[in-house]
Formats: C-alpha cells, sequence, structure tokens
C-alpha cells in the first residue's frame, strides 16, 4: 500500500448539509468545511486550516462536515457528515476532485435526506461521485448515486425512488479507477424492488466505509480532529430497559442434557473440582436471580468447569463447542467476584478504570456480550459498557465515562479511547479474550500484545485472563500462553475445534455456476425458517442478497461494507424475522446467538476449517438442533475435503463418499482414517495432537484468494 492509500479516510456517511473542503498535507494544502444546511457551499482552496462554521437556522443538529483529505502533492477524498444525533435533515452533497502524485485522485459523495428515523439516521436518499486519478492513472471512483436506504417513512423525496422495508440501497455509479468499477445501479431490495438496477460491477471506489481493522478504525470516528478521518454519526438505539426484554431467552433444545455426556479435559496442575450446580456456584442473591430470570436451570459443561477455574483465581484457556454457554461462563464469576470484592462506583469522571475489559473481534458480538453483561449485572452495582467501532465517538466516550467497571470493546475503538486517556487499566482484573483463536491470529495479535503492553495494565502475573472459543488451532494456542499465567488452565469440553453435533450437516457437490439455483431451491424449501447464507466476499454478499430478493425471499445482508446502522438493522430484521434469510460474510460467522437459526448454508465454503464450524455454529445452539448445508465446489473447495471429513465424522455425521474421495485424492492416504478418532481434547503442552489437514497458505482455495482482495471486516 502506498502512503497515499494509508492516509485515506473512508467516506463513513453522509447526511445533511452541504460540505465541500479539502484537508492536505505535504505541500498540497488544508481546509476545512462545517456547514449547517440546506445548500450552503464551500469551496476553500489554498489555506492551512481554514475553517467555517454555520448553524442552520432550520435544523437542530450541527450541519453536514465536509472535507477533503489530500496525499502529497494534491488532495482527494471528501465526506460529509451530521452530528451524532443527526436530528437535521436537508441534503448534502460534496466533491473533491484531486490530484495526486503524478495524476488525480479524487473522490465524490453527496448525500441527501428528506426525512430521519427516529436515530437521526440517515434515509431518504444519498448520491456520491468520486472521480480522480491516481498515480499513474485513475485511482479514484465512485459510489453512490442515488441511494434510497430508507424505511417505510422514509427516502421518497429527492432523488430516490421509494425504496424496500430493507432499507437496501440504490445506486448509480460512475467512474475509473484502479481494479476496474463498482457502482452502476445498485439494488438490494425486498419484496418491492430489486428489478432495476444494473447490479454492482467492476469497480469498487476508495472512499468507501470498508476496512474497520483497528489500524483503519482508529482513524474512523475522529472527532474533533480537523486531520482525523470523518466522524461517524451513529448513535445504535438504546438498549432495552424493560426487564422482560433485558431477560428474553429462547429455550434450551432436546439435547441440552446430553451435553452432560460430553468428554471433559481439564489439563493444569491443581484444577477445581467442577460444580455440578449454579448453587455450587455460590452466586450471590442478585446474580442467582439474574441466572434464573435468564432461564438457566443447570450449568453447561463449560460452566460446570470454567466457574470454579475462574473464581479459584486460575488463568484459563477454554474450548467448548459453539453455542454452549461459553459467555456465561465468564461473565458469571468476574460478577461474583465483583460483587464479593465491590467495585468502584459508578460515578461520571474524565477517566474511567474498568476492573474487566472483554474483547471480541466484531461490533455485533460485543454488543451481545455486552447485553450479556448487563443482564447479569441487572441490579447490581456493576455497569457493563460497550464501546466498537461505526458508532459515534462522542456518544461513546459519553457512555464510558458516566461509569464503567466491565468494558466489552472491540480492539480498534479500545485502543482509540486509551489513547485519548478515557480509559485507564490500571484497575484491570481480568482479560477476557472471547473466539480467542481469533484475537490472536495475524489480524489481531499486534493489538493484543500492543494492550497487554500499555501503560498501566497490570502484568499477566497481577491480572487474570480467560481465553475461550471452540476452537484452538495449536499454533495459537502456543502464542495464547505468552498472555497466561504459567500454570494455566486448559480445559476441553468435546474435541478441540469439533462442531456441534445438534447440527446436521450436509455437503453438496456443486459446481460454481449452479449454486444459485441450488440455493433457490433449498430456500424455498425451508419457507420461513431463519437462515443464514453464508458467503466469502462483500461483494457476493450484495450480489446474493439482490439476487434472492428479486426472487421473492425476504432476504437481508450483513458485511464490513455496510455502515454500522445497516448492519445493526439487517441483524435486528433477521432476529425478529422480518427477513428470515440474512446473507453474511464472515463477519458474522463468529459469536452470534439468535433465536431460531434453523439453517446455515455455506453458498461459498469456509477457507478454513475453523471458520466451517464457527459458522455452522449459529444453528443448534443451546442444545437445539439445526442443520446446515454446504456447497462444495471441488475446483475450489478441495483443500479443504480433507479437515471436513474429519469434522463430520467428529460429529458423527454422515461423510459422502465422493468427498471422501477428494479428501483421499487431494492428500494421499498416509495416516488417514476418517472413520477413526479424529480429535483428541488437547492441550498443547502435552505435546497436541490436534494436526490441522488444511494445506499451507500458498495452496489455499479460491475462495480464500477472493476473500484475501475483498478483504475482510473484522472490527
Ligand atoms: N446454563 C444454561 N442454561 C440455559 N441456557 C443457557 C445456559 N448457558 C447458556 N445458555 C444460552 O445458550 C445460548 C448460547 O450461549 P453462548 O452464546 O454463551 O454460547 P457460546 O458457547 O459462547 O457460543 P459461540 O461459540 O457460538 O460463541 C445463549 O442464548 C445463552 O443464553
Amino acid at each position: 500500500m502506498d502512503d497515499w492509500e494509508e492516509d485515506q479516510s473512508p467516506v463513513v456517511s453522509c447526511s445533511s448539509g452541504f460540505g465541500l473542503g479539502s484537508n492536505g498535507s505535504d505541500g498540497g494544502f488544508k481546509s476545512f468545511y462545517t456547514g449547517g444546511a440546506g445548500n450552503d457551499k464551500s469551496n476553500s482552496e489554498g489555506t492551512e486550516g481554514s475553517s467555517w462554521k454555520m448553524t442552520g437556522d432550520s435544523f437542530r443538529g450541527r450541519g453536514g462536515r465536509g472535507g477533503s483529505r489530500g496525499g502529497r502533492g494534491g488532495f482527494s477524498g471528501f465526506k460529509s457528515e451530521i452530528d451524532e444525533n443527526g436530528s437535521d435533515g436537508g441534503w448534502n452533497g460534496g466533491e473533491s476532485r484531486g490530484k495526486g502524485r503524478g495524476g488525480f485522485r479524487g473522490g465524490f459523495r453527496s448525500g441527501s435526506r428528506d426525512e430521519n428515523d427516529e436515530n437521526g439516521n440517515d434515509d431518504g436518499w444519498k448520491g456520491g461521485e468520486s472521480r480522480g486519478r491516481g498515480r499513474g492513472g485513475f485511482g479514484g471512483g465512485f459510489r453512490g448515486g442515488f441511494r434510497d436506504g430508507g424505511n417505510e417513512d422514509t427516502g421518497r423525496r429527492g432523488f430516490g425512488r421509494e425504496n424496500n422495508e430493507n432499507g437496501n440501497d440504490e445506486g448509480e455509479g460512475r467512474g475509473r479507477g484502479r481494479g476496474g468499477f463498482r457502482g452502476g445501479f445498485r439494488d438490494g431490495g425486498g419484496d418491492e424492488s430489486g428489478k432495476r438496477g444494473f447490479g454492482r460491477g467492476g469497480f469498487r471506489g476508495r472512499n468507501e466505509e470498508v476496512f474497520s481493522k483497528v489500524t483503519t478504525a482508529d482513524k474512523l470516528d475522529q472527532e474533533g480532529s480537523e486531520n482525523a478521518g470523518p466522524k461517524v454519526v451513529y448513535v445504535p438505539p438504546p438498549p432495552p430497559e424493560e426487564e422482560s426484554s433485558i431477560f428474553s431467552h429462547y429455550a434450551t433444545g432436546i439435547n441440552f442434557d446430553k451435553y452432560d455426556d460430553i468428554l471433559v479435559d481439564v489439563s493444569g496442575s491443581n484444577p477445581p473440582k467442577a460444580i455440578m450446580t449454579f448453587e455450587e456456584a455460590g452466586l450471590c442473591d442478585s446474580l442467582s436471580k439474574n441466572v434464573s430470570k435468564s432461564g438457566y436451570v443447570k450449568p453447561t459443561p463449560v460452566q460446570k468447569h470454567g466457574i470454579p477455574i475462574i473464581s479459584a483465581g486460575r488463568d484459563l484457556m477454554a474450548c467448548a463447542q459453539t453455542g454452549s454457554g461459553k459467555t456465561a461462563a465468564f461473565l458469571l464469576p468476574i460478577l461474583q467476584r465483583f460483587m464479593t470484592d465491590g467495585v468502584a462506583a459508578s460515578k461520571f469522571s474524565e477517566i474511567q478504570e474498568p476492573e474487566a475489559i472483554i474483547v471480541a473481534p466484531t461490533r455485533e458480538l460485543i454488543n451481545q456480550i455486552y447485553l450479556e453483561a448487563r443482564k447479569f449485572a441487572y441490579g447490581t452495582c456493576v455497569r457493563p459498557v460497550v464501546v466498537y467501532g461505526g458508532i459515534n465517538t462522542g456518544y461513546t466516550i459519553r457512555e464510558v465515562l458516566k461509569g464503567c467497571n466491565v468494558l466489552c470493546a472491540t480492539p480498534g475503538r479500545l485502543h482509540d479511547l486509551i489513547g485519548r486517556g478515557k480509559i485507564g487499566l490500571s484497575k484491570v482484573r481480568y482479560l477476557v479474550l472471547d473466539e480467542a483463536d481469533r484475537m490472536l491470529d495475524m489480524g489481531f495479535e499486534p493489538e493484543m500484545r500492543k494492550l497487554v503492553a500499555s501503560p498501566g495494565m497490570p502484568s499477566k502475573e497481577e491480572r487474570q485472563t480467560l481465553m475461550f472459543s471452540a476452537t484452538y488451532p495449536e499454533d495459537i494456542q502456543r502464542m495464547a500462553a505468552d498472555f497466561l499465567k504459567v500454570d494455566y488452565i486448559f480445559l476441553a469440553v468435546g474435541v478441540v475445534g469439533g462442531a456441534c453435533s445438534d447440527v446436521e450437516q450436509t455437503i453438496v457437490q456443486v459446481d460454481q455456476y449452479s449454486k444459485r439455483d441450488q440455493l433457490l431451491e433449498l430456500l424455498r424449501a425451508t419457507g420461513n425458517e431463519r437462515t443464514m447464507v453464508f458467503v466469502e466476499t462483500k461483494r457476493s454478499a450484495d450480489f446474493i442478497a439482490t439476487f434472492l430478493c428479486q426472487e421473492k425471499i425476504s432476504t437481508t445482508s450483513i458485511h464490513g461494507d455496510r455502515e454500522q446502522r445497516e448492519r445493526e438493522k439487517a441483524l435486528s430484521d433477521f432476529r425478529l424475522g422480518q427477513c428470515p434469510v440474512l446473507v453474511a460474510t464472515s463477519v458474522a460467522a463468529r459469536g452470534l446467538d439468535i433465536e431460531q437459526v434453523q439453517h446455515v448454508v455455506n453458498f461459498d465454503m469456509p477457507s478454513s476449517i475453523d471458520e466451517y464450524v464457527h459458522r455452522i455454529g449459529r444453528t443448534g445452539r443451546c442444545g437445539n438442533t439445526g442443520r446446515a448445508v454446504s456447497f462444495f465446489n471441488p475446483e475450489s473447495d478441495t483443500p479443504l475435503a480433507r479437515s471436513l471429513v474429519k469434522v463430520l465424522s467428529g460429529a458423527q455425521q454422515v461423510v459422502p463418499k465422493w468427498l471422501e474421495e477428494v479428501a483421499f485424492s487431494a492428500h494421499g492416504t498416509t495416516g488417514f482414517n476418517p472413520r477413526g478418532k479424529v480429535f483428541a481434547s488437547t492441550d498443547s503442552r502435552k505435546g497436541g495432537s490436534f494436526k490441522s489437514d488444511e494445506p499451507p497458505p500458498s495452496q489455499t482455495s479460491a475462495p480464500s484468494a477472493a476473500a484475501a482482495a475483498d478483504d475482510e471486516e473484522w472490527e
């Protein structure tokens, strides 16, 4: 990536006001405009840091902010946006064109709204254009055109046409740029839509909200700094206040009691004895009440073992199958300790020092963990807070400063708040890594190392570190040991990396071109049952969602190119059954606990077997049964065959003959016993016996290459 690209601040949102400006460096120029309402427009060039502000009479909120940042010798990018409450209507547009090194690179994005929803989110239409030439040619792009993203009450004026209930956007794009074109007409709607437009093709403009990895996330939401990237305006709806919603839960399934039969392996010196009931956990009254209000009658194995281990002050690396209650396994003992020892009373302070920090890889997952923490802490003095990217920083900071005992965070936003001096680490007693293998893989490992090395963070000897996942590649286990005390306990419930046996897994051999028809057939057969369809790239998520909508299957989608507001709306529509089909990338593969997901479809096979295990684990949770159908294309998915056979066998599933043959032919037969004991519950300190059969990276499958190209959307 060249310097210029690193300098880009993706456009996050656009809404009201009209802004035009630029903010350059290195011999470029810098200017900034904060505009109020309507058509006000500023175009300031060549002024270092000039700025002006106005507040529109007719609008309550601060107006849009527009700016374009330029790299050396030019400028690029544009953003326009609203304030955190987004209460202002009007319209907004922005344009930027500029010269980059050796050429132009620029962008334009404009937006407008007619009416806001209650959160002030920008519905209505948005349009945008970005044009420009980068080094040696075009590096700009276009995204937008007309975008009509409203709900029923919005988005009916302006240029946008009436949109579907899902708020999917329709846009027109034109442009040239490196890598082609993305735009054209995009129409991703529900029943009423999806008929117009040319889909999304080719080019992908650069100034979109695309990456939410830490480095970008740090830039994303910086507020109050002219040098910063665009301000994120989204403020999520407040969490439920009524007890019935806080404690709403789904019933455990018929296989819940079978959890007791799962083999458990606890290794490490002097592990505390498991508990058999919640009463034995010694929870205080409030917690006990909250546990029963949550519908928990008896602990799952990971809770039976995990709770006493954590209560005894031991570090823990725990592996248990998807949907088996890992979240409560770490939350309950932490909260109990806080109740026993006391925590700082929640009160406003310019810096908050949480006693527990929980990190997870995606925004939706950390929010879910927060809601669980809030549920179990209900009626106690412990205040959990959640922070994640894609929502307004000012709002987030205000929430944190009100008091924070348990901080649930995605890494990018966590580091941002630490950097701003809003979070101090010196009181941290618990550090929890949920989806620990993901938190320690290449993407997040540096962030985690940075976190534990941050000023004030107690050393591993002085804090308790807890790691949870359903999968633990051995190399990650070894690395995880760097974060844990030497005598940590390794807890494996069932087979490490094994799939949940309550999910009936079917592998269907397909070729690339028959997948869509097969998906359609399958979804027509499942009717209104809730189904998650996993695809490998963000682009195909949009494409498949659009296709299904055109086929009158009410579908929504979630992936990292969608704004946070859209992501949360999609999830909520899916949860509520308004859209029974959710097309998702791996951003939704881990941790999400959604009631009544009966089916998972792997439209594209994932590139790793662990990802497969997490994806299919979105169904068959908490003793309920579920089904997973996976489209296996031998042309691209063969490298996964052998691991897949093992996972199927390990979960007592039927292994198709053809898959065994593919697995044999791909890897030879030495030592291959598809029916044998396929996994061991293995602590890597014992030498380990879990060996991945996935090929080394050079042999990765086509989807994984595609995914790499599309990049992924972890927070
Ligand atoms: N002891 C229990 N009794 C009844 N329900 C439970 C119990 N423990 C957890 N649950 C419920 O089971 C569901 C799955 O729990 P949770 O999300 O913690 O699973 P998980 O192991 O973290 O899954 P994943 O690996 O997918 O992250 C949740 O709805 C949770 O409330």
